[in-house]
Parts: structure tokens; sequence; C-alpha cells
């Protein structure tokens, strides 16, 4: 309007010059803004291209986000993303076998009946071998260690590292290197002696279950004193690097999810799983520990994982970077899983005496001469096994698994619907959801380990219901080390302690762990009694 006017009134070439530039001027925005409605539209159509991709299944779903898909808060990490998961498993759980949902932009099929599972994780689990988690490494030249470790591996390759991993972690092994944790708990109850004489027998429980599996992993990766529970206030190189190793790759995985809208970015980002820094620590820690042993004759007969490793190559040539690979996926996949199991419950068995009670009888009961519970007897103690699973069904550390389809095949998602599933497609069980489900556990968030009376979880476990170590050829592979290290914990604390709620103690409470690893957040303070 002014310009039209300014146009009309002044004709001098000047103004007119100017009336001219301002045109030039509109035709140039007109351009950007046409630039910029172009760039939206196709932004737009990029976030929501696959939003059509259930309806044309048929498979129903909850209306996704358009930049952050179904899980919105955990993207954002403002609510961990099993609850967000839970809120929609309810919702569709009375209805739907299986449902579409969307991981930001990405389609998953979320399977929400425990027997589809099942199919999917163990009968037709020649057709679903993919791990999502193999997408977490952006480069798998840079990343070579972490590329060792079958959780991250969905090519072929798979079979002959889980083999080789697993072979180290059988009951036979486990039940050799059985001294080796026995050791450790020995250790634990010399600390705990020397707190309660010091009379400071109030001890945060998270750190002290943080400090027994890595002592146990010291020994039984490396052969190596971490001194975690001998010298826990000294400094310490081992944990450090530890704790910089974890802390690394939880920076990687945020970015990762962060960045799952647009993938791309992630260059820009940190792309690395494992530094470089802990890298050489921990190659040159098994390079030390190696040379030792090499020396060293006696600790050659030694049952544990770096003795299994040196078998391994010298039997098929396993590089060093493949065994450091090795050492560093059971720290990873073991070392906060375990802790943590171990430490919810002992903070449970204190908020429930009577449950404590009843498992220090039973273990009172097993104790041999040496003051030990055998191995044997510590893979079958009934009660022992209820309070463990029962924590590990509450805690469900691993919440949430999912498989990518690498052959085409289809899905019974219910009422008679069989819907195509494509390679690449993904599939994912809400298992956390399913160890909450009051139909399957009645009062679902109290602690009770009796509901696991009489072996019930063997049935649960059958069905899908229960399935806290995954299922099928890709189940847990530390399942065995992992029920070890804890069980031990429990005897050697319970045997001689009574450990009970104190001024300090927080609440039992929603699971509320900021990491990824699900949990109780906050400190474990607990009163610990000598009996
Ligand atoms: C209480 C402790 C632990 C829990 C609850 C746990 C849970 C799980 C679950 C649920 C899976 C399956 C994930 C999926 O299907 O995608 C898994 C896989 C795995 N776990 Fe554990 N885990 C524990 C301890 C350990 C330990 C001590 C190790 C040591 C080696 C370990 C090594 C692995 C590996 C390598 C895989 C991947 C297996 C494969 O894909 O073939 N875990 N774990």
């Amino acid at each position: 309007m002014v310009m039209l006017l300014s146009l009309g009134y002044y004709a001098d070439k000047n103004i007119s010059l100017c009336v001219l530039n301002l045109s030039e001027l509109s035709t140039k925005m007109e351009a950007i803004l046409i630039t910029l409605a172009l760039l939206a539209i196709l932004v737009y159509k990029y976030l929501t291209w696959h939003h059509g991709v259930f309806k044309k299944l048929g498979l129903d779903g909850p209306k996704p986000n358009i930049f952050l898909g179904n899980f919105p808060s955990a993207i954002t990490g403002k609510q961990p993303l099993f609850y967000e998961a839970d809120e929609i498993y309810n919702k569709y759980k009375k209805t739907h076998r299986a449902i579409g949902v969307f991981m930001t932009r990405n389609p998953q099929i979320l399977i929400l009946d425990p027997q589809l599972a099942q199919d999917v994780l163990v009968k037709n689990f020649g057709k679903f071998r993919g791990n999502l988690a193999a997408n977490w490494i952006y480069d798998r030249k840079l990343d070579k260690l972490a590329a060792v470790s079958p959780f991250f591996t969905s090519d072929d390759s798979w079979k002959t590292k889980r083999s080789d991993l697993v072979t180290g972690l059988t009951q036979n092994k486990l039940n050799a290197a059985y001294p080796i944790i026995k050791g450790c708990a020995e250790k634990l109850s010399k600390y705990l002696e020397k707190r309660t004489e010091q009379g400071n027998a109030v001890i945060e429980t998270k750190n002290l279950g943080f400090c027994f599996t890595s002592n146990v992993l010291g020994e039984f990766l490396w052969g190596i004193e971490t001194n975690a529970l001998a010298k826990p206030d000294e400094p310490n190189i081992y944990l450090q690097m530890q704790t910089k190793w974890l802390q690394f790759i939880v920076n990687s995985l945020d970015a990762y999810f962060k960045l799952l809208p647009l993938p791309w970015l992630r260059r820009f980002a940190q792309k690395r799983l494992f530094s470089e820094e802990t890298n050489n620590f921990f190659s040159q820690l098994t390079k030390d520990a190696l040379d030792l042993r090499a020396k060293d004759a006696s600790s050659q007969s030694r049952v544990d994982f770096l003795n299994h490793l040196r078998q391994l190559q010298e039997k098929k040539g396993l590089s060093h970077d493949d065994m450091v690979g090795h050492i560093l996926t059971t720290m990873l996949n073991g070392y906060e899983t375990s802790a943590t199991v171990l430490f919810h419950t002992i903070f449970y068995l204190a908020h429930h005496p009577e449950y404590q009670e009843k498992l220090r009888a039973e273990i009172l009961e097993n104790i041999e001469e040496d003051g030990f519970v055998s191995y044997q007897k510590l893979s079958s103690l009934p009660y022992l096994d209820q309070c463990f699973h029962e924590s590990i069904r509450l805690i469900t550390v691993v919440s949430f698994y999912a498989r990518i389809c690498t052959e085409p095949t289809e899905l019974d998602v219910g009422n008679g619907h069989i819907i195509p599933i494509r390679v690449g497609d993904v599939v994912s069980v809400p298992i956390f959801s399913y160890h909450h489900n009051p139909d399957y556990f009645p009062k679902p968030s109290e602690y009770n380990p009796d509901r696991f009376n009489n072996a019930a979880h063997v049935d649960l476990i059958k069905k899908g219901i229960f399935m806290p170590f995954g299922c099928g050829p890709r189940i847990c592979a530390g399942i065995h080390l992992a029920t070890m290290e804890v069980k031990a914990c429990l005897v050697e604390i319970f045997k001689s302690y009574r450990v009970k709620c104190c001024a300090k103690t927080i609440p039992e409470k929603r699971h509320d762990s900021p990491t990824f690893i699900v949990g109780i957040d906050g400190e474990f303070w607990l009163e610990y009694e000598r009996l």
C-alpha cells in the first residue's frame, strides 16, 4: 500500500529506484517465503512419511506427535521410556495382540500379547535375528571394541561372537570359578565387619552393590584385585576409568536417541560409543593381565574369563581386540545390571523384614562347613530364587527389547488378521509392562517374593509373561554369571547381618532412575546389624 502511493506521487529517478529496490526486495522475500514453505512441507513430509504405514496394514495404534512420535517424554528425558510404553500398553492390552507405534518417526510393532512375543523371540527367531541395539554403533570400524559384542551385532557374525562369549560363562565354568566369587564375598564380609565394629553401620547400599560387582568382574575378567572393597576410600584408577567409560556411553546413547528424527546429524555429535581413552586403558590392562598370566604358571589353571580367552586365542587365533571386546561386553552388560538387582533386593528386604527372616532361615539351614552355600545349592534354594525373581520382576532392569526382521514373514495380530512383516521392520517387546500387569501379577508394584512360590516362574517364562533375561537364542548371555554373583552376595550379607531401614532410608517408590537401567533414584542408606 505504502509502495503504490510512493510510486504515484514521486516521479524522480532516485525515488523510483528506491521503489524498484523495494519491489525487488518483495520478490526476494516472496522467494524466501516460498522456499521456507516448501522446506516446511518437505520436513513435515519427512517426519510423517511413515505415519500411514500401519493404517495400510490395518494395525491400530495411538496418534503420534509429528516430531517425537509416541514417546515424546522419553525422547525429551521427562519420563523413562517404559512408563510411556506402559501407558500405551494399558490402553490397548485388553483388545489388541499388537499395535503400531512410532519412536520419533520410526515405526515399530509393539507386541502386547506375551505369547506373540514368545513366537517372535523363540519359535520364529530365524526371521527376527537382528537386534535394534546394533544401530547404537555409528561406525563399526571406529568402535571396533564395542562391535565385538553380540548385543550390538545383527549380521551373521553374531553367532560366533555369542558362542565365544557364552562358552566362558557356562554353569560348569562358573561352578569351577565359584572360589573367586567366594573370595569376593569374604572381602565384602571384612568390609562390613570393619564398618560395624567402628560403629559406622549405616551404609550406602548402592555403592556397596557396585563395589561388589566391580570386584567380582575385576577378578573374574582380568584376575586383578580392584580394591573396590578392600580400600574403598582410596583413589582408584580402575574405578575412575570404569565410571568414565560408562558416562561416555550414556552420553553417546543420549545423543543417539535425541537425534533419532534426524539421524544424519549424528556425524556432528558424539559418534563413538566407547571412548579412545578408555579403550586404550582397558586394552593395556588386558595386555598386562595376559603377560602376567603367561609368566605365572600357577595361575594358568585358574578357571576364569581371562584363561577362557587365552584358550580361544590358542584354538582359533582370537585377536587382542576381540579379547578386550569380549571383556568389555561382559562389563557393559553385566556390571550395572547385576549391581542394580543386588542393591534393590537388599533395599526391598530391609523394607520387608518378614521376607528377610524367611530368607535368612533358609540360608542358615544350608550353610556348609566352610561357611558358604555350595554352588549347586545357590542355584536351587527356593526362597533365595523367589526373592531374586521378585526383585528382577519389579525392577526389570532391561525394560524393553526390540528385534529387527531379517527374513520376510507374517504376524498374527489377532481377530483373524495376519499382517506381512518385511526385512528391516522392527518389533518390540515392552517387558516392563508384562511384569507390571495386575492380571499376571496382582498388586504389581508391591515386593512380594511369595508370588513365585512353587517355582511359579517356570510356567510364567513358558508363557512369555516373565522374561527378565529375554528369551530364545538371544537370551542374556550372562544369565548364570549375574544370578550367581547376586545370590552369593545376598547369602553373604543375610547369613550374618540383619539389614534394617533407618532415619536416612528412602521409602519404596515408583522407579525413577535417570539412567538407561531401570530403578529407584536416590541413595539407599540402610543399617547393618551384626547377628
Ligand atoms: C541381572 C543382570 C542382567 C539382566 C537383567 C540382563 C538382561 C538381559 C536381557 C533382557 C537381554 C536381552 C535383550 C534383548 O533381547 O534384546 C540381555 C542380553 C544380553 N546380556 Fe544380559 N542381563 C544381565 C546381566 C548380564 C551379564 C552379567 C552379562 C555378561 C556377559 C550379560 C550379557 C548379555 C549379552 C551379551 C546380551 C546379548 C545377547 C545376544 O544378543 O545374543 N548380561 N541381557
